[in-house]
C-alpha cells in the first residue's frame, strides 16, 4: 500500500482512464478514498493538473496580501460563512495569521475581496486566487463525488453540491525563532475541521500533523509539489452517519528563518440548508447518529462550547443518543 509516513496517498494523475466514471480504475479510486476517509480521516492526493507557474504566482499573491497593514486585512470581515474573515496573531497561536475569501472560485467574489484589500486594484492577485481556487474546487468536487459514489449515495451528490459553498483560507505562519519553549513552535492547535472536506496545500515548509484514529500517534504530512492533503470535516462525518473520521490535526513549525504559507479550500453547506443523513446510510447496524442540522448552528456549537473536557457533551448536543 502506498502509505507514506502513515498517510495514504491517492494518485489521480497516474492514468486519465481512472477518472472515467464507472471504469474499474474509477471504482478502485472511490474505494481507496472511502477507506482513507474512514481509517485515517485524511489522505494525500497527487493532482498534476495545476500548472507549475500557478503555484509560484500563488506565493507572490500571498506575500503581497500578508504584507498589507493589519488594519487593511481586518477589513475582511466574516459575513455569513464560518472560516471567512481575518484572524491574526491570537495569544494562543501568535505566529498564525489568516484570511478567508468567500466563494473565491467565483470571479466577482475574488474581485470584491481584491477591491477591499487594494482599492487601487491588483488584477494579478485577483486572477491568481480565482484561478487557483477554481482548480482546487474542481479537485474537491472530484473527491466529494468519489466519496458519495463509494457510499452508494451518488443520487445526493448534485443537491449536496448545489447546497454548498466554499471559502479559500490563506494562512501565514511567522518563523519561530526560539526552541526553549514548545509554545514558540505551535502554529495551530489541535482541532477537527467542521466543514465537509478541506483540500489543503502546504506551500513550502512542513508543519501539518495529523493524529492517528486511535489517538496515540501524530504523523507529519510532508509538503510535496502537486500534492494536496484532503481532510475529512465533521459535516462529512455526520453525512456518513459517523462512518468517516473527522481527523484531528495541528501545525507544529520548525525553527527557521522562513515564514510558512498554506492555503485550503473548505467546502461547507450553505447557511440556510439543513444537513440530513441519507436514509441509505441508516440501518439496524448503523442507527441514526445525527438529527438534521443547520451548519452555522453546528459550527457555533463546537466553537462556543468546545473544550477538551466537555467534548462528549458537545457531541451529545448534535448526536441523538
Ligand atoms: O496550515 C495548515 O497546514 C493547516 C491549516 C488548518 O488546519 C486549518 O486552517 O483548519
Ligand atoms: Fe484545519
Amino acid at each position: 500500500m502506498d502509505l507514506e509516513s502513515g498517510i495514504l496517498c491517492v494518485d489521480l494523475s497516474k492514468d486519465p482512464k481512472d477518472l472515467e466514471e464507472g471504469s474499474e480504475g474509477w471504482k478502485n479510486l472511490c474505494k481507496k478514498v472511502r477507506e482513507a476517509c474512514e481509517e485515517y480521516g485524511c489522505f494525500q492526493v497527487v493532482y498534476e493538473k495545476i500548472p507549475v507557474e500557478l503555484y509560484e504566482e500563488m506565493v507572490m499573491a500571498l506575500r503581497d496580501l500578508f504584507d498589507l497593514p493589519v488594519e487593511t486585512k481586518q477589513k475582511n470581515k466574516s459575513s455569513k460563512q464560518p472560516y471567512s474573515g481575518y484572524i491574526g496573531k491570537a495569544d494562543v497561536v501568535p505566529l498564525y495569521e489568516s484570511l478567508g475569501i468567500e466563494d473565491a472560485p467565483i470571479l466577482d467574489m475574488a474581485q470584491a475581496f481584491t477591491d477591499l484589500m487594494w482599492p487601487n486594484g491588483n488584477p494579478a492577485f485577483c486572477k491568481t486566487i480565482n484561478r487557483m481556487s477554481q482548480m482546487v474546487l474542481e479537485l474537491e468536487l472530484l473527491i466529494r463525488k468519489m466519496v458519495f459514489e463509494s457510499y452508494g449515495i451518488e443520487n445526493y451528490y448534485d443537491s449536496n453540491v448545489k447546497n454548498s459553498q466554499c471559502v479559500l483560507r490563506v494562512i501565514k505562519y511567522d518563523a519561530p525563532r526560539h526552541s526553549d519553549d514548545d509554545s514558540t513552535t505551535m502554529g495551530l492547535l489541535s482541532h477537527t475541521d467542521k466543514n465537509i472536506l478541506t483540500v489543503l496545500y502546504q506551500q513550502d515548509l512542513p508543519g501539518l500533523e495529523v493524529l492517528s484514529k486511535e489517538g496515540d500517534e501524530w504523523f507529519q504530512v510532508s509538503p510535496r509539489h502537486g500534492t494536496f492533503t484532503v481532510l475529512v470535516g465533521e459535516t462529512l462525518k455526520a453525512l456518513s452517519n459517523g462512518r468517516a473520521h473527522a481527523v484531528k490535526h495541528r501545525v507544529i513549525l520548525r525553527i527557521s528563518e522562513k515564514e510558512r504559507y498554506s492555503y485550503g479550500l473548505f467546502s461547507a453547506p450553505k447557511e440556510d440548508v439543513m444537513v440530513e443523513v441519507p436514509k441509505e446510510l441508516v440501518d439496524k447496524d448503523h442507527p441514526l447518529l445525527y438529527r438534521p442540522f443547520n451548519y452555522v448552528d453546528f459550527f457555533r456549537f463546537f466553537y462556543q462550547n468546545y473544550t477538551l473536557e466537555n467534548v462528549l457533551e458537545v457531541y451529545a448536543g448534535v448526536v441523538v443518543n
